[in-house]
């Protein structure tokens, strides 16, 4: 398995070059080269595989030639000691991929924690202290905050933006201290994501340092996203139905990771793309014309993404061809009152307490299944627990929602972060005076 850039196709770079360098020196994102094509007959037998076996099975058809067979094995299984369960609201007809069962209770786990497995597997040749850069609107860094906690060797920075997250997602990056540094930019996610993108195409800083980043920017923290899509065919491949899945996106690294499963053979008649008023990409799904801009904050603050990362390799995936994406995904997206409703309408029909983010989802698999596809299984991948907003859930279903105790244990320990301007060498600065 080698790794190209989507700027230059030409050449290639090893798993490890990938892995810790991240970003290359083009501009450009990393893509595997070749994808393996799985057989319909893996894709047939998959029902009772949990998503460890499933991360196991398909990481050896990616990683096998490279990586020992009993390590991929034991990585799995330390990536992935929870599951990912469909919860079929409408048996045969809508189903939700919960991807919130892991220690930040967000979809993020999954390529957070195989991505720390893997470095931690590669790492024993690197004598250098790894530093990773973060930005997030939300789960990423709570995700990486507590995959990458205490591992040795590995220091954590983490951008978010001011007053732009919940509080609990607060917590999850500002408290656990140790390797793990939370940076409060007073801006948008766009700008820490502009930083942390900077940092790597500071030629200086990057022969200093040991930077890499765990943002979907990585591969390595897409890849294992796939295996979730994976996982939730084997829950409904009964049915007998297409299957199409409803997508939550922001930086479309999840609808990124769906796209290559399918490449690789898994059925998926079609994507949905589900999203707040950071419309980007479903606006250029109807038209053809890609506006990116700077994000406008709403409820669902994990998806205010207003130039998503992933979008060059979400078209890269179709041919960079807007028909070809344009047939194969469509776009949604809703505003906050909508949302706000969508959430009580879910709650009233199923009993579901969805967080905005997966009532989008499911509002977009409802609407594309009425409009589209009405023989389809649909299924909604829920990216969040309810509990990481706590507030606004109680708010709009006037009904209390449980914390987890893991995350509830959270809410009396200290913010500790550093406040810095949107500024690139604000933030240099500031991050050389802790390496
Ligand atoms: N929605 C994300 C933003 C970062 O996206 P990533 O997939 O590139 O890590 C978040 O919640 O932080």
């Amino acid at each position: 398995m080698r790794f190209y850039s989507t700027n230059s196709p030409q050449s290639t770079v090893s798993i490890e070059q990938a892995l810790f360098h991240s970003m290359p020196t083009d501009k450009g994102l990393y893509m595997p080269t070749p994808l393996p094509r799985l057989g319909a007959k893996f894709f047939n037998d998959i029902a009772g595989l949990s998503l460890a076996d499933i991360g196991f099975a398909l990481s050896q058809a990616l990683f096998g030639d490279e990586i020992a067979k009993q390590d991929l094995e034991e990585l799995t299984a330390q990536a992935f000691p929870f599951d990912t369960p469909v919860v079929e609201l409408e048996p045969g007809r809508v189903g939700i991929l919960e991807l919130f069962h892991g220690p930040s209770l967000a979809f993020k786990d999954v390529g957070a924690r195989y991505m720390a497995a893997l470095m931690a597997h590669f790492s024993a040749r690197n004598d250098k202290e790894i530093n990773i850069l973060v930005a997030t609107s939300g789960d990423t860094g709570g995700a990486v905050a507590m995959g990458f906690h205490n591992v040795p060797g590995v220091r954590v920075s983490i951008l978010y933006p001011s007053g732009r997250v919940s509080d609990l997602q607060e917590k999850q990056l500002t408290t656990l201290g140790g390797n793990v540094r939370a940076f409060e930019v007073d801006g948008s996610f766009d700008e820490c994501q502009a930083i942390v993108k900077q940092a790597f195409v500071d030629v200086e800083l990057n022969q200093a340092l040991a930077l890499s980043s765990a943002n979907s920017i990585n591969i390595f923290r897409l890849i294992p996203q796939g295996f979730y899509y994976v996982r939730a065919y084997g829950q409904v491949r009964h049915h007998g139905k297409p299957v199409v899945f409803s997508t939550p996106s922001g930086n479309f690294g999840n609808l990124s990771a769906g796209v290559m499963v399918q490449q690789m053979g898994l059925p998926i008649s079609h994507f949905v793309a589900a999203t707040n008023l950071n419309h980007v990409v479903p606006s250029y799904l109807a038209s053809g014309n890609y506006e990116p801009g700077d994000s406008v904050a709403t409820i669902s603050n994990a998806m205010d993404v207003g130039s998503p990362s992933n979008f060059v390799r979400l078209l890269h995936l179709y041919g960079d061809d807007y028909s070809t994406v344009s047939q194969h995904v469509t776009g949604y997206f809703y505003t906050d009152d909508e949302t706000r409703a969508g959430m009580v309408q879910i709650r009233d029909q199923h009993g579901y307490v969805a967080c905005p983010h997966t009532a989008i989802g499911i509002m977009g698999i409802n609407q594309y299944l009425a409009d589209n596809q009405q023989d389809a299984v649909g299924i909604a991948l829920a990216t969040a627990h309810p509990a990481k907003f706590k507030p606004l859930v109680e708010d709009v279903l006037k009904q209390p929602v449980e914390v987890p105790d893991r995350l509830a244990v959270l809410a009396d320990q200290p913010k500790k972060s550093t406040r810095i301007p949107a500024e690139y060498m604000a933030f240099r600065e500031s991050f050389l005076q802790t390496v």
